[in-house]
């Protein structure tokens, strides 16, 4: 009891008794709050109960705090289990500071009346962005021909091979939320043809649409991974879609390492079955595959894609709202599962 005392005396405001403030578990740190430091973000209307700093091992911690944790923030760091949700019978809401909710089991959440709330549309531009600039780099050569001209190759060697342009590629998106979209524009932008596939057809979109994503590659000169990973999903990139790809086909992954069989994907990689790849996430993250470091036609990105100063501090409006919504009774502003 000793140590509840001293976390819930360093929480809280001065109206307030901590132990009377509504409390919400954070399971361990979320990236942005490396970026935008706990002051900021943990807001001091709730108290934030922070199971990495507990002496006491994680289930005490959480059977000392059953009852009244009616909140829990997480990230991808930290999964939020059925096991972990019977613990905490008061948990109503989960809030994830993530695009992606694979790490929260959500028939769990369902089942249990508990409503999800996850990143909305904060990191959209960025995602966007990144994917495009990994399509590009990895047409272009850019990261190559940079590692080419440090190494003073262009001196001893002569000039690099060209790249491939942009204008006029054929990309699909596998995935048309909110990344998509922005996705779409910039490739639209840039003169290139832009068809999908998505659990649905978009009846307000004109882009073609494909029901199987083997008929998207087929159709496609680059694809670009931008939806969840569900049971669904995962390992649906796998050799018959890179086969329909083909040898000049590029695949760009900013969803979820695991939506693609990875092993395959190297073997195509290493074998020029496929031209080349932008992969921001890994199915093993933080491991990358060693035979990708070899690669030149591989640019690699340590799942960075949807993250900025700018999108963490949306983010962090975002995830304070949710939980000011959640407590005030008014709708969520991000709901993934509104119960
Ligand atoms: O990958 C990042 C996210 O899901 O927010």
């Amino acid at each position: 009891m000793a140590d509840q005392e001293e976390e819930q005396d360093n929480t809280g405001d001065q109206n307030h008794k901590p132990q009377d403030l509504p409390q919400v578990l954070v399971l361990k740190p979320p990236p942005v709050l490396s970026v935008i430091g706990e002051e900021s973000f943990l807001s001091n209307k709730y108290q934030f109960l922070k199971a990495w700093e507990s002496p006491l091992p994680l289930h005490q911690f959480l059977t000392a705090h059953a009852g009244s944790i009616q909140a829990i923030l997480c990230s991808g760091a930290a999964p939020v289990t059925d096991d972990l949700l019977q613990l905490l019978p008061s948990v109503r809401l989960v809030v994830t500071a993530s695009a992606g909710t694979n790490h929260i089991d959500l028939e769990a959440c369902h089942r249990r009346g508990i409503s999800v709330t996850n990143a909305g549309n904060v990191f959209s531009d960025d995602g966007a962005d990144a994917a495009v600039g990994l399509l590009i780099d990895v047409l272009r050569k850019i990261t190559a021909s940079d590692r080419y001209v440090r190494q003073g190759l262009w001196v001893s060697e002569g000039d690099y091979p060209l790249g491939s342009k942009l204008r006029g590629k054929r990309v699909g998106t596998v995935g048309l939320g909110g990344i998509g979209l922005e996705i779409a524009k910039r490739l639209e932008a840039f003169g290139c043809n832009v068809l999908y596939t998505s659990r649905k057809k978009k009846t307000f979109l004109s882009y073609p649409f494909y029901s199987y994503v083997c008929q998207l590659s087929a159709h496609s000169d680059a694809l670009i991974i931008c939806c969840a990973l569900t049971d669904q999903t995962r390992h649906m990139i796998d050799k018959d879609v890179f086969s329909a790809l083909g040898k000049e086909g590029v695949i760009v992954n900013v969803g979820r390492g695991a939506i693609v069989d990875e092993k395959e994907m190297v073997r195509c990689l290493v074998h020029g079955e496929i031209a080349g790849a932008g992969l921001d996430v890994f199915e093993n993250e933080p491991d990358v595959p060693k035979e990708l470091f070899e690669l030149d036609n591989v640019v690699l990105s340590p799942h960075r894609a949807v993250f900025t100063p700018e999108s963490f501090m949306a983010l962090c409006e975002l995830v304070v709202g949710n939980l000011e919504a959640f407590f005030s009774n008014k709708p969520l502003l991000s709901p993934v599962m509104d119960v």
